[in-house]
């Protein structure tokens, strides 16, 4: 699987620099086989008259070996730079594309959205480090192939010391990293609350009330507490670590040792030649050196597992909603009607149900209020109509379609929502408007329009840059906006959004009151055929809407328009009632 990715990031370089590798690794032991002669040659020297011509190629061999290993080294070490940043971004890139599809059911699932901020965190280095120690692999083999053939050439024993040091030490060191990555596996839910509480310092929207409530040392005291847990767990691990590498140590550097009392008493009983002596110290030297990358790529692939296993199964994951193969298209133009046909459903893992069999026809071209206590079920109810989740039991239909037979980017693209906690993109002013729908070309016509019907033009003519000016204070010359500015934006863009279906979820929160009964003066001028669904609390906005339902523990309760359901004298009275005594 990993390979595939690596092979999919570009399979030319992948070829290129897996060849020059192996080209390259045969270099080290030409030259050890070379330093060996070279070593022979000056010994003869002192039996044998020998000129100086006759171990210049020697020389030279040695000196080409080395230019050539360095200059292609360093030409690999280029290339492979690139690549691995080529795998890492496409393993990036993969990640992101199925985040933005998976269905949002998936979020709620605390397992597998510990496996995505995991595969998140680890993205940016993990697939390069293991492509990195994997392209070397092959080069490794063909060192070891040849040294090994070097050593075997003089005595078989040395092979097996080579090897017997370097599997020893692979052996224990793979235990260490194991151990290690379980450690950091295991640690992750208490890590995101140390991280979640660090955030709080940072974050604009909790920073005035940690002030405010003098919440400093409270969260503090918290944080240490789990750093303190974790540093503990973390310190045991270590030096556990610490140990095994130091038996490996010693188990292999005596190994190393054995190797050279036997080359040592075979050189003095004249058995070995000096360049004997030469070739063993180099080729052992040599082995044992590779080997321990060959370790290292065993056992960076072993720690990365995990990582690999949480990306290739989120990549994996399933669709919660089916897609029907064969969608059928939402009617074009003006739709005809929205129906919540005895309609139930809980979140996964909720208690109990958030609506229950709940009925609501909307019609063609109306504004519709949905009013309800807190956790009664309004929000939930646009959640389904979006398809964010699958009804348990009912159907919703718009135009007579049954949303679960459309295609549900397409229903999607013909709504348009301002949710209560809406995204505030700190870009330009003109991007967080264009987000509306941004596969278009941007048309400014279009934008000003979207900046009259959210009665938001003052708020572009008060920054410095007009549409251009950045908002936020993210980035280096942004403009930081209320929260009422930034809604304002936010129902621009919905305005800017050529959808059939307005969904305003609380949307004059922020508000100033005047501003708030204008801009759904003006909503509803604007719907011409639309629906507009809008949630609020605020009955003084609610009573504009053509007709009101009144949501309770996901039923609706009540249903006409303001005076309809003032003279019912239920729920929705007293609840009026309530707020208007409030003014007198
Ligand atoms: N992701 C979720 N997982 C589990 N339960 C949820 C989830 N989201 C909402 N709920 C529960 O579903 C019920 C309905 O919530 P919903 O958000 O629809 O209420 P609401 O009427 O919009 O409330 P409010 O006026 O506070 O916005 C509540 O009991 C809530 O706790």
């Amino acid at each position: 699987m990993g390979m595939a990715l690596a092979w999919a990031a570009s399979p030319s370089l992948l070829i290129r620099y897996t060849l020059l590798g192996m080209f390259n690794a045969v270099m080290p032991p030409i030259s050890v086989y070379l330093s060996a002669q070279l070593v022979n040659k000056i010994a003869n020297a002192r039996i044998h008259a020998t000129h100086f011509q006759d171990i210049l190629p020697l020389i030279l061999g040695l000196w080409a070996t080395i230019i050539i290993q360095r200059s292609v080294g360093a030409y690999i070490g280029y290339g492979r730079n690139l690549y691995i940043r080529r795998v890492e971004l496409e393993a990036e890139r993969r990640l992101l594309a199925k985040a933005a599809k998976i269905d949002m059911g998936h979020f709620d699932n605390s397992d597998w959205y510990d496996r995505l901020s995991r595969a998140r965190r680890d993205v940016s280095w993990r697939p390069g480090d293991l492509t990195w120690s994997v392209l070397g692999l092959s080069g490794n083999i063909v060192t070891i192939v040849l040294m090994a053939g070097l050593l075997a050439s003089l005595h078989w024993l040395l092979v097996v010391l080579a090897l017997a040091a370097s599997f020893i030490s692979l052996a224990i060191e793979s235990r260490i990293t194991s151990r290690l990555y379980k450690y950091f596996y295991k640690e992750t839910p208490e890590e995101r609350e140390r991280q979640y509480i660090g955030d709080m310092f940072v974050q604009s929207r909790s920073i005035k009330e940690i002030r405010a409530f003098v919440l400093g040392d409270y969260l503090l005291g918290r944080h240490h507490n789990i750093s303190e847990g974790l540093f503990k767990q973390r310190e045991t691990i270590y030096r556990s670590g610490a140990r095994i590498s130091m038996l490996s140590g010693i188990v292999s550097g005596t190994i190393l040792g054995l190797a050279y009392v036997f080359v040592a008493i075979r050189g003095i009983a004249g058995t070995i030649d000096p360049g004997g002596v030469v070739l063993v110290i180099g080729a052992f030297t040599a082995v044992s050196g590779t080997l321990g990358q060959i370790t290292s790529t065993f056992v960076a692939v072993d720690q990365h597992t995990t990582f690999l296993d949480d990306y290739f199964s989120f990549l994996a994951i399933d669709p919660l909603l089916p897609v029907p193969a064969d969608p059928r298209p939402i009617p074009s133009g003006t739709i005809s009607d929205i129906v919540f046909d005895n309609v139930s459903f809980s979140y996964p893992g909720g208690n109990g149900p958030a609506v229950e069999n709940l009925d609501l026809h909307i019609r063609s071209g109306e504004l519709i209020a949905l009013v309800g206590e807190n956790g009664a079920g309004k929000s939930t109810l646009v959640k389904l109509l979006l398809r964010f989740y699958d009804v348990e039991k009912g159907t919703i239909r718009i135009g007579g379609v049954d949303i679960k037979d459309m295609d549900p980017e397409i229903l999607r693209s013909r709504i348009g929502v301002l949710f209560q906690d809406y995204a505030t993109y700190e870009l330009s002013v003109k991007e967080n408007i264009v987000m509306g729908w941004p596969y278009r070309d941007i048309e400014e016509e279009r934008i000003a329009k979207a900046l009259k019907d959210s009665r938001s033009e003052w708020l572009v003519k008060k920054l410095p840059n007009g549409l251009e000016s950045k908002v936020g204070r993210l980035f280096e010359g942004g403009h930081d906006l209320s929260g009422g500015e930034w809604q304002r934006l936010a129902l621009a863009r919905i305005m800017y959004r050529d959808a059939d279906i307005w969904i305003l979820d609380e949307p004059t929160s922020s508000l100033d009151p005047e501003a708030e009964s204008a801009i759904f003066a003006e909503l509803k001028e604007n719907l011409k055929g639309r629906i507009g669904i809008v949630i609020s609390h605020r009955f003084s906005t609610v009573r504009i809407a053509d007709r009101i339902a009144v949501i309770s523990d996901g039923r609706v309760t009540e249903l006409g328009n303001h005076e309809e359901l003032l003279k019912a004298g239920n729920r929705y009275a007293e609840l009026f009632e309530l707020q208007a005594a409030g003014y007198r």
